[in-house]
């Protein structure tokens, strides 16, 4: 999978560099590329953004260097060769006023081939470069990690490249691991977990998990799962799928 990142703080998404990602890129895994949104600039200032038509406070960013950018790096422009399918590239804006960014959409997007990061800052990206990029036959999704404000995508754009590229094949060590962690394939939250030493203090370890009795773990930890899930996230609940559930536990 190849990412672009395209923001005006490239150094924000050093820590892309580090910990899984950056094994996942040097495996060869992911290509990740940041770039600096100033590059597509034509003036002496490198200016990115402009007053918003229709008054307000604050500043817009202007859709002619966002569209050169991301001709560029989508591929669309057509660097010295024939344009570039547009088809073949989903382009992501983190913004509060988009979709909720879940694990699904994690899920989707990890099976893309070209993802292109528009991490807007100010007070956002003008409008028409969404509806240009919809209107090419490009894929579009306007994302928030959550209903609170930030003062640009980039730590968006953090959270988004981590959750999708760890989901890569070949990135986490057990892929088992995700079927069973918090939002995974059964929908829940992850069961309380313990290692070494098994007294802390006057805190024990539940003896199910001593037992070695795997059947008997399994049920506790469904148990738990389900029992935090109801606690802390009772809309997570209401949209379980019972029967999946149970094909999972099943299959275990
Ligand atoms: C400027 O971007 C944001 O403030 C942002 C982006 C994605 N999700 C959010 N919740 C905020």
């Amino acid at each position: 999978m190849r990412i672009d990142v395209v923001t005006i703080f490239p150094d924000y998404l050093a820590a892309l560099d580090l910990s899984l990602v950056g094994k996942a890129r040097a495996a060869g895994i992911l290509d990740l590329r940041v770039h600096d949104l100033r590059d597509w600039t034509t003036d002496r200032h490198r200016t990115v953004d402009d007053t918003p038509f229709g008054g307000g406070a604050g500043m817009v960013m202007r859709p002619d260097v966002w569209g050169r950018a991301i001709d560029d790096v989508s591929g669309v422009a057509g660097a010295g060769g024939a344009a570039g399918d547009p088809s073949g590239v989903h382009l992501v804006v983190p913004t509060p006023s988009g979709e909720t960014f879940t694990q699904r959409t994690a899920e989707a997007l990890a099976r893309e081939a070209h993802l292109v990061v528009a991490c807007g800052r100010y007070e956002g990206i003008d409008a028409r470069v969404a509806e240009h990029y919809r209107a090419t036959g490009m894929r579009v999704s306007e994302l928030s990690i959550g209903d609170y404000v930030l003062n640009g995508g980039e730590v968006a754009a953090l959270v988004m490249v981590e959750a999708v590229g760890r989901l890569l094949p070949g990135v986490v060590g057990n892929p088992e691991s995700l079927v069973e962690e918090s939002h995974g394939a059964a929908g829940l939250l992850e069961y309380p977990v313990y290692t070494k030493p098994p007294a802390w203090g006057d805190l024990e370890v539940p003896d199910v998990l001593l037992s070695g009795h795997h059947a008997r773990i399994h049920r506790w930890r469904r148990d738990q799962a389900l029992r935090r899930t109801a606690a802390r996230r009772p809309d997570m609940v209401r949209a379980l799928d019972v029967d999946a559930l149970d094909r999972h536990d099943l299959a275990v």
